[in-house]
């Protein structure tokens, strides 16, 4: 991404959904849910943090027919072809973070702190999560110091 927009969006009444049930699905889910938003699920299995009765869950690998009302897609199955595939098969007005490969996405998720009617984003634009993960401790822990 060269000349990221940094947005915030509603995604109430939007449609969304995550390819793959592992470890960086459930992540990704349990964002929405917390916002909730319900996300439908395409993965044959389903990591056991994922709640079950939260999503909607199609048991099988990803099919193009299953994302094509899609407004969002998070591709995170550990498979990088499907992943790329996915990215492929998506309409122009579809918006799909591919997880395992952030120049084939065209959005990713920035890491954000909340407090009352303050929320920070932070994004290395892809270049380092460690470094993002790092940075939103120091000022979490600034922020506390100021209350
Ligand atoms: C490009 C992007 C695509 C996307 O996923 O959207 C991406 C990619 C990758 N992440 C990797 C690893 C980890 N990512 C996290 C966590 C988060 N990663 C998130 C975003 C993004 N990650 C996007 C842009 C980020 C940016 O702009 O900098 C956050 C902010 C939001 C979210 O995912 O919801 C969330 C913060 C949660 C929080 O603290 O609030 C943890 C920590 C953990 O799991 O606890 C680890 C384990 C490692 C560690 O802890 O060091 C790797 C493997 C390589 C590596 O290790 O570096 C890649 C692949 C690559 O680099 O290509
Ligand atoms: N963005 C990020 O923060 C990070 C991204 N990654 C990327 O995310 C990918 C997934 O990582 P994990 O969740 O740890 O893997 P995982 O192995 O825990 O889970 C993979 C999931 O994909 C599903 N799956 C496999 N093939 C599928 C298909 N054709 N259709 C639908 N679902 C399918 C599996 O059933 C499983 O639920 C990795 O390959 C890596 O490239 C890895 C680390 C961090």
């Amino acid at each position: 991404m060269n000349n990221p927009y940094p947005i915030i969006l509603d995604l109430a009444n939007k449609k969304i959904a995550v390819v793959g049930g592992g470890k960086i699905a459930a992540r990704k889910i349990n964002s929405l849910l917390a916002i909730k938003v319900s996300p439908t699920v395409i993965s044959p299995k389903l990591a056991n943090s994922i709640p079950l009765e939260q999503i909607h869950w199609i048991q099988d690998y990803y099919q193009r027919k299953y994302v094509m009302t899609m407004d969002l897609i998070i591709a995170c199955t550990n498979n990088l072809q499907v992943n790329r595939q996915i990215v492929q098969e998506a309409t122009a007005r579809q918006l799909v973070n591919d997880t395992s490969e952030k120049n084939y996405s065209n959005f990713y998720n920035m890491a954000t702190i909340t407090q009352n009617d303050l929320l920070i984003g932070l994004s290395t634009i892809g270049k380092s999560p460690a470094k993002v993960k790092k940075i939103k401790k120091m000022l979490e822990k600034w922020l506390d110091q100021q209350n």
